[in-house]
């Protein structure tokens, strides 16, 4: 069986009486590639953050593998465009990187060829590509990506979920990513976390798209998701395993309203 590498038991978070997460159950898994999505503002980075060590949980615990190395690819690169800075240079900077890695690893992600660019004229999907370089300059058990197809165009971004997929076979770490993709993340997901504070459903991506959470949130899959993305009716509640509950049992709800 696959080792579990991170669980989070519970996780609250509260700024100032605001609850940003509640409640918040999620394991991911060696080899397991988890995608976590949810309207903006549901908390997905704060979820990140609280992973990355960055922000305290008010309440519950994240308890980690002993041994978890992180790659974590951020949603943007934020460079000074007046800096000169090649891709070579850039991956240098990865704290304790082996230099040698920088090409293979480049090789990896399909850009070799770019290991003299100057990192602000690469394209969006250059630009990924090269994060996710250094994210695995840190020979990471979990990759942590932020909205990883962010600015690539559709065919790129299937490119991208493929290598994504491949790297996980090659490395068997975990994935987590962060998503607004609904689509063609699917198909490279095992395990769907749709959140909005709390956790409103999660499973595999066939049981997420076809909950009634899932679909008061981002539309049936299949109708006219421009109109339906984000429409957030949520004027139900749910049980700790996401299923609607009807009025009466609404004294065990934990949702948060909108
Ligand atoms: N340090 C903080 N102090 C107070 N509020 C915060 C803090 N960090 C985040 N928030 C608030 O928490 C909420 C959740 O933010 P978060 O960035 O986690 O959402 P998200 O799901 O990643 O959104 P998006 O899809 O827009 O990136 C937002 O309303 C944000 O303003």
């Amino acid at each position: 069986m696959s080792q579990r590498l991170v669980t989070f038991d519970k996780i609250g978070i509260e700024f100032g009486g605001r609850v940003l997460l509640d409640n918040i159950d999620m394991t991911i898994n060696e080899g397991e590639i988890v995608t976590l999505i949810g309207p903006n503002g549901s908390g997905k980075s704060t979820l990140i953050r609280t992973l990355l060590g960055l922000q305290e949980p008010t309440k519950g615990t994240v308890t980690h593998q002993q041994v978890l190395r992180i790659g974590y690819m951020p949603q943007k690169l934020h460079i000074d465009p007046t800096l000169p800075l090649t891709v070579k240079h850039f991956l240098a900077l990865v704290r304790g990187v082996d230099k040698k890695q920088i090409l293979p690893t480049l090789e990896k992600v399909g850009i070799e060829h770019l290991l003299h660019s100057q990192v602000h004229v690469l394209s969006g999907g250059e630009t990924q590509r090269v994060l996710l370089a250094r994210a695995l300059l840190n020979r990471p058990n979990l990759l942590v990506l932020d909205e990883p197809v962010q600015g690539v165009d559709v065919n790129g971004q299937v490119e991208l979920y493929n290598l994504i997929e491949g790297i996980r076979n090659e490395l068997n770490c975990g994935v987590l990513m962060v998503s607004h993709d609904l689509h063609l993340v699917m198909a490279k997901t095992d395990t769907v976390v749709c959140i909005n504070q709390h956790v409103c459903c999660s499973g595999s991506p066939q049981h997420v798209t076809g909950h009634p959470a899932y679909q008061a949130l981002f539309g049936i899959p299949g109708a006219d998701e421009s109109i339906a993305i984000y429409a957030h009716k949520h004027d139900h509640v749910h049980n700790e395993h996401g299923s609607i509950l009807s009025e009466d049992d609404n004294a065990h709800s934990h949702c948060a309203h909108h």
